[in-house]
């Protein structure tokens, strides 16, 4: 069944959890997609897992555009999201609506992600209106990594409880079709939720909020730099994906591979004739 903004909102209506995940190329979206995940997010977790950066600010407009329309022609089902990258938004109302649009119009995403609540109430509205769909992004939000001074979770003072449960409000007021709350304490993600009309999807925020998301190579163990409290290992491709690297290096130095079965044949007599 096709994924839409208004299906993920019936889903929050009905009950059913929302599912989503990270991908940031074909081959991998078509898998995710195949698996009957609701929602596919191209991150901008990408310039960390996919670029190597350190963190998520270095990634460009183009980044995001290569990365999500390779995603969108692997999808069948899912809503695909893209991230707006650092400071597509931030500038301007005027440059959110242009990179939202570039994002739909290039990418071909379905809807767009932000990060921040009040301060980009206006960002929302303006971006809603230009028939884009916006998913907001509160708590943990990477792209204030320098503001916060390091990687924390957030909402855990009355104040900044208070804010973050407002700041949401103001969101879907704004327009905002679903919320990500990403490192968000479980009992503030469980109030935030039943408040709201609109699904919150947690990372690290625990299992009340409407649906999950996780970046695919942590939940596949595929990415050793770092392993967020959150992350539940739901495979061990990584160490699959090692021992099969290895496996054909050795048998390559053996000369076991390729074997005959891989090999494409010629005649002998044509081959006779040019020694
Ligand atoms: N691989 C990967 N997974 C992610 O979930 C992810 C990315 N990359 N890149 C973009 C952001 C950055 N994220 C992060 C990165 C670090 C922590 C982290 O170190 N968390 C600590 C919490 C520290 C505290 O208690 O305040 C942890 O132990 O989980 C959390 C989220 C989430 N996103
Ligand atoms: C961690 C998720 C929510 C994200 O924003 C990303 O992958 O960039
Ligand atoms: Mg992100």
């Amino acid at each position: 069944m096709k994924n839409t903004v208004v299906t993920i909102r019936e889903a929050k209506e009905r009950g059913e959890k929302v599912t989503m995940l990270t991908a940031y190329d074909y081959s991998m979206a078509k898998l995710i997609d195949e698996a009957g995940i609701n929602m596919i997010l191209v991150g901008d977790s990408l310039g960390m897992v996919m670029l190597g950066y350190e963190d998520t600010l270095s990634v460009t407009m183009e980044d995001m555009i290569h990365h999500t329309s390779a995603v969108a022609r692997g999808v069948k089902n899912a809503l695909v999201v893209a991230d707006m990258p650092f400071m597509s938004y931030q500038t301007s109302v005027y440059d959110a609506v242009l990179n939202a649009g570039r994002l739909m119009k290039e990418g071909r995403a379905q809807a767009v992600k932000l990060e921040g609540g009040r301060e980009f109430a206006d960002h929302i509205r303006a971006i809603t209106a230009a028939s884009i769909p916006v998913v907001a992004h509160l708590g943990l939000t990477p792209q204030s990594l320098n503001a916060f001074g390091g990687f924390k979770v957030q909402g855990k003072s009355e104040a900044a409880a208070r804010k973050l449960l407002e700041d949401a409000q103001i969101v879907e007021e704004a327009g905002a079709v679903a919320i990500v709350l990403e490192c968000v304490p479980a009992k503030l993600a469980k109030l935030v939720t039943e408040k709201l009309h609109i699904p919150t999807i947690g990372i690290g925020a625990g299992a009340d909020c409407d649906g999950q998301v996780l970046v695919y190579q942590d939940m596949l163990s595929m990415f050793g730099d770092f392993k967020p409290k959150f992350v539940k290992r739901f495979g061990e491709v990584g160490a699959a994906m090692k021992e099969a690297f290895q496996n054909y290096s050795e048998e390559v130095k053996a000369g076991t591979f390729p074997a005959p079965e891989h090999t494409f044949k010629i005649d002998d007599d044509v081959i006779e004739k040019l020694y």
